[in-house]
């Protein structure tokens, strides 16, 4: 007999438990599918897992700045990497624990069936010999750690995030393979726990940075805690004693594991989408409409990592509240998306924000720079390195985006995104507050650069807003 829904999710990652939170607020009759491990990609082998390790990491990082200070014993310090790791495990079962009691922990077995589904027609799956027919279906059943196949024989000394965070002890040695943001953030926590990292990707850039400035000063900083090779793909063979040998170019070094880092691929194998009836793209997702979610004209969703498009939590979140919200109405609503923000939380972070340097038009926009190095506050945190670049419509000063490499730029990302999504100008910026001695204020001193490179002059101090 077929089990009739109004709506199936299939993934309880974070963009299918977004979905369900807008579904079961207009239907009882509905079913989550999940056939992995349960409590979200961020929460387990993702955001959170990856930010212990790098708050570890900058603990003991700060230590080199202690003399000055006048601090002493800092050399002595040690990090215990078995305890750190179990640092690192025992806050990520906090965060798992906390998902799965708000979430899977608390449906009925009608609600939640453990099984990897795969589509018989557009709405008719099948799960554990079951069948479902559901009047809409929401794909959301996220990506997965790429692996090359040939370096199959060498997978038993392969680490991808899927197993990093369960490791109990660390190798000596890694070449973490792949410099995107996993790799940096990774890489450099990694160092700073006391392996020894060598950084390779084949793009001449580290972290996705495409501002030449903000790539080449990224490059020079992070490049002086370990090796960074760019520009050559890695090559990897045995080299004896269970150890491996890996190769960029004319580099070689011989590690004890890889950390590989190369990108993620949707998970979609298993879910039969060819029975959709619709053109898949090269890694097998197919097209939708990024501000309603539908597949086509499917009575389809698909929402998070699945996608392959914005791989950030936050965008995952909005996509299954789209896909969820639309599953449930008549008809679609398209829904705005929000101004791409996206942080690398390594150290100095790497912040890209509204538009990529590589789609601006150099003619058309203006840019203003600050090199933090004359920071007051960063000087003071011993943290003044690295640059802010901001972009800006040539024409009236609208903010069109920026990318930032500096500490604690994490925040100045969401002040300039933020702005940006309010269609802000350099000179309504300029005019708002800000506090002293704080790191907004190389925010500020861009902003300044950049409003320098317009001929307008007000009649009064561009801080000041006359009273209308
Ligand atoms: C190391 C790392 C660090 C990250 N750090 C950050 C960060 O700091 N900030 C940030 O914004 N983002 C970060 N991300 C990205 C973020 O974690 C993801 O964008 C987000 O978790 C994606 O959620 P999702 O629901 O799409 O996928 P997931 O949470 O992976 O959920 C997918 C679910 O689908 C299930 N599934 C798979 N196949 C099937 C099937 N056939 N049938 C049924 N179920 C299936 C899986 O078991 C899983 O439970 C990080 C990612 C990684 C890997
Ligand atoms: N802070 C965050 O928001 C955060 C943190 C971690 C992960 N994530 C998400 O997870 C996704 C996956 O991260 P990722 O770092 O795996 O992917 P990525 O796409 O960011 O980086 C992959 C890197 O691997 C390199 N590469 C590919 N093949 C290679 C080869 N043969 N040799 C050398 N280098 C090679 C690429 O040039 C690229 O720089 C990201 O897109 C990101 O959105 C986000």
């Amino acid at each position: 007999m077929t089990r009739q829904v109004d709506v199936a999710i299939l993934g309880a990652g974070s963009a299918g438990l977004y979905a369900v939170g807008q579904v079961r607020k207009a239907t009882d009759n509905w079913v989550l599918i999940d056939g992995g491990e349960l409590g979200t990609t961020c929460a387990r082998v993702g955001c959170m897992p990856s930010k212990v390790a790098i708050q570890i990491g900058e603990d003991m990082h700060r230590r080199s700045i202690f003399e000055r200070e006048g601090i002493e014993g800092g050399d002595s310090l040690v990090l215990n990497q078995e305890d750190a790791m179990e640092h690192v495990q025992d806050l990520r079962d906090v965060f798992v624990d906390k998902v799965l009691s708000t979430s899977t922990d608390e449906m009925s077995e009608e609600e939640f069936i453990e099984g990897n589904a795969r589509f018989v027609e557009p709405n008719v799956l099948e799960v554990n010999g079951e069948r479902i027919e559901a009047k809409k279906i929401i794909i959301a059943t996220g990506s997965t750690p790429l692996v090359p196949g040939a370096w199959e024989p060498f997978r038993d000394r392969i680490l991808t995030t899927d197993e990093f965070f369960e490791q109990e002890s660390l190798p000596a040695s890694v070449a973490v393979i792949g410099l995107g943001v996993i790799g940096l953030e990774l890489g450099q926590a990694l160092h700073r726990f006391g392996v020894d990292v060598t950084g390779i990707d084949m793009a001449e850039t580290i972290g996705g940075l495409e501002d030449p400035v903000a790539r080449d000063a990224a490059i020079e900083l992070i490049g002086k805690e370990f090796p960074l090779w760019l520009g050559q793909a890695a090559e990897v063979s045995e080299a004896g004693e269970g150890r491996l040998k890996v190769t960029a170019g004319d580099n070689e070094v011989v590690v004890d594991k890889l950390l590989v880092c190369m990108g993620r691929v949707p998970n979609v194998k298993t879910l039969n989408l060819e029975a959709l009836g619709v053109e898949l793209d090269a890694k097998g997702v197919p097209a939708f409409d990024p501000h309603t979610m539908q597949v086509g004209d499917l009575p389809v969703f698909i929402a998070g990592d699945v996608t392959g498009e914005r791989p950030i939590l936050h965008e995952a979140g909005d996509e299954g509240r789209i896909a969820g919200f639309n599953a449930v109405q008549d008809t679609p609503v398209a829904f705005e998306r929000k101004t791409p923000l996206s942080i690398t939380f390594c150290d100095p972070n790497i912040v890209m924000v509204g538009q990529g340097w590589g789609e601006l038009d150099e003619d058309a926009i203006a840019v203003g720079e600050v090199k933090m190095g004359l920071l007051g506050r960063a000087i003071i945190m011993g943290r003044n390195r690295g640059v802010l670049r901001v972009y800006a419509d040539k024409n009236d000063g609208r903010i069109l985006g920026a990318t930032f490499v500096a500490a604690l730029a994490e925040h100045l990302g969401h002040l300039l995104c933020w702005a940006i999504s309010q269609h802000l100008t350099v000179f309504d910026l300029l005019s708002l507050p800000f506090y002293h001695p704080t790191m907004e204020e190389g925010l500020q001193a861009a902003l300044y650069d950049l409003k320098g490179k317009f001929d307008e002059e007000l009649d009064h101090p561009i801080e000041l807003k006359p009273l209308k």
